[in-house]
């Protein structure tokens, strides 16, 4: 299997590079601040060539810095060029003090933002705050952020948009929405999950010619962009790529598991049976007599479809009922891989055991009630979670959510793909069963997990973009999800 991917810095890793650029390749702070409005610079004449007119708002800090380097550049270009400082110039730290007086020199020269009075013509520059946001927005910088997304203008987000924390993602209070983010050396974790998705816009990187020394540094994780799968042999025959069996599909929930079970079918596995309530055992397949299916009203029910499994994918449509509790009892006894979802998830929560063998998939309720903790600790660090979820259950933790992230324990991975219209019942489902379905033909866990999280993602962003978000329903996605793992 070939993923493509690409590196993932935490902001320690981006300040230790900076530090290591400094000391070691001698280059000083100061140089790299020029690089980065020059950099800055480059972006907004290549994107907008016709532009004239920048206002830039710039903070207390090093991005402020930033800030003053492009509106200096702008200047010398002939731009008509308006700067909010919303901190005092005169106690900026040297490089953007520095790049400030560079910046008066070159006849530029500040102005208070007054929200409500102040103009803010042409491309807007967010250059507030940086790497070096970590605590909630200081109430003054609000009426700006918000000036900012209300512009007319485009607006370009100095390495980070302000207000977004870069290591987690989390809106600390509000934050920029920018249409680019230019960022610098290295792209930021923070940038690719959670909120970040309505703010980061498109992003470019530029390293500040620094990048040799990032390589040296191993990076905090890394984002998926594409995955290949290899072809089959010739000579391949169905038993292998396995049998997967799916159990769930409870009283008003046979559509979960019909979802699930399709999903694995389409994923490429050889042979899905399906456990499911008597009373649906003869409609989970119909229109999809490929499916094979059984009545399972008590654990023993399960007994020979667990010794024929290759994986079982325990949840969709389960319930938290007797008979759920029996059937995730029984399944997990058994010993399989497994891929564990939805009120399978919640079911475990309550065992709180742990294992090697299983992907567990869930969305961010589902992680609060696994680690105990409301659902909004989930969303003010992702990663933390994620690696909280793996290191307390093992296995493969995958937690859904703009920005899916994928944690085997080893490595932290991060799916960009993905848009609104996956918030629709099924998703998760098809999701469960595609990664039951890509270990039944041989793949590991992490590698299922990661390939299911991208092939699920990118098949919606194909259908998005062909049909729409709206609408977007989760049974379209297994044929297109085929003609993508076929790619
Ligand atoms: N040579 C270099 O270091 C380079 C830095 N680059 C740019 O610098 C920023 C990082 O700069 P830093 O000064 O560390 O922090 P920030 O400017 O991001 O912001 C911190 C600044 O803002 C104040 N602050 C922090 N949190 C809050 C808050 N919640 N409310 C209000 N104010 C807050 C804090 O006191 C500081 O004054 C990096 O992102 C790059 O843009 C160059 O790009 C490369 C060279
Ligand atoms: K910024």
């Amino acid at each position: 299997m070939q993923l493509s991917t690409a590196a993932l810095y935490s902001t320690a890793q981006i300040r230790a590079a900076e530090r290591q650029a400094i000391d070691r390749l001698g280059i000083p702070g100061r140089e790299l601040m020029r690089r980065a409005g020059a950099a800055l610079f480059r972006h907004i004449r290549q994107r907008w060539p016709e532009a004239g007119e920048l206002t830039v708002f710039c903070g207390a800090g090093n991005n402020g810095g930033d800030g003053y380097e492009v509106a200096r550049l702008a200047i010398e270009a002939g731009y008509r060029v308006i700067v909010y400082g919303l901190a005092d110039p005169e106690r900026l730290p040297a490089d953007a003090l520095s790049a400030y007086r560079d910046f008066l020199q070159a006849g530029g020269c500040v102005s208070g933002f007054e929200p409500g009075r102040s103009t803010i013509p042409g491309i807007v520059v967010d250059a507030l705050f940086g790497i070096g946001l970590s605590r909630p927005v200081a109430a003054a910088y609000l009426p700006a952020i918000a000036a900012i997304n209300a512009a007319a203008g485009p607006v370009v987000a100095v390495d980070v948009p302000s207000g977004l924390q870069a290591d987690t993602g989390c809106i600390m209070g509000d934050a920029v929405a920018a249409d680019l983010t230019v960022t610098f050396i290295g792209l930021k974790q923070g940038l690719f999950t959670g909120a970040a998705a309505d703010c980061r816009g498109e992003v470019v990187c530029d390293d500040l010619q620094i990048g040799e020394v990032l390589e040296e540094l191993d990076p905090a994780c890394r984002l998926l962009t594409g995955v290949a799968l290899p072809k089959r042999q010739r000579s391949a025959h169905k038993g292998q790529f396995g049998h997967v069996l799916l159990i769930g599909g409870n009283h008003g929930y046979s559509g979960a598991i019909r979802l699930a079970a399709e999903a694995a079918l389409r994923a490429g596995a050889g042979l899905v049976s399906v456990a499911t309530r008597a009373a649906h055992s003869g409609l989970v397949n119909i229109a999809r007599p490929e499916l094979m299916c059984r009545a399972a009203e008590q654990a023993g029910d399960l007994n020979d479809l667990l010794e024929k499994a290759t994986v079982v994918v325990i949840g969709p449509g389960l319930g938290r009922d007797a008979w759920a509790q029996a059937m995730f009892d029984r399944a997990l006894a058994a010993g399989k891989p497994s891929v564990v979802d939805a009120d399978g998830l919640n079911l475990l929560a309550r065992r709180n055991c742990r294992r090697d063998d299983w992907v567990l998939t869930p969305h961010p309720g589902e992680a609060a009630r696994l680690l105990n903790c409301d659902t909004r600790q989930i969303g003010g660090d992702r990663y933390a979670a994620v690696a909280a979820l793996q290191q307390r259950y093992g296995g493969v933790a995958l937690l859904k959510g703009a920005g899916t992230l994928i944690d085997d324990g080893f490595k932290n991975h991060v799916v960009v793909a993905g848009n609104p219209g996956m918030a629709s019942g099924g998703m998760g489902d098809v999701l469960a069963g595609l990664i039951g379905g890509l270990v039944a033909q041989g793949f590991t866990l992490g590698q299922a997990a990661l390939a299911g999280a991208q092939l699920h993602a990118a098949a919606a962003d194909s259908l998005a973009a062909e049909f729409g978000e709206r609408g977007l329903l989760a049974g379209d996605l297994p044929p297109r999800i085929r003609e993508l793992l076929n790619r």
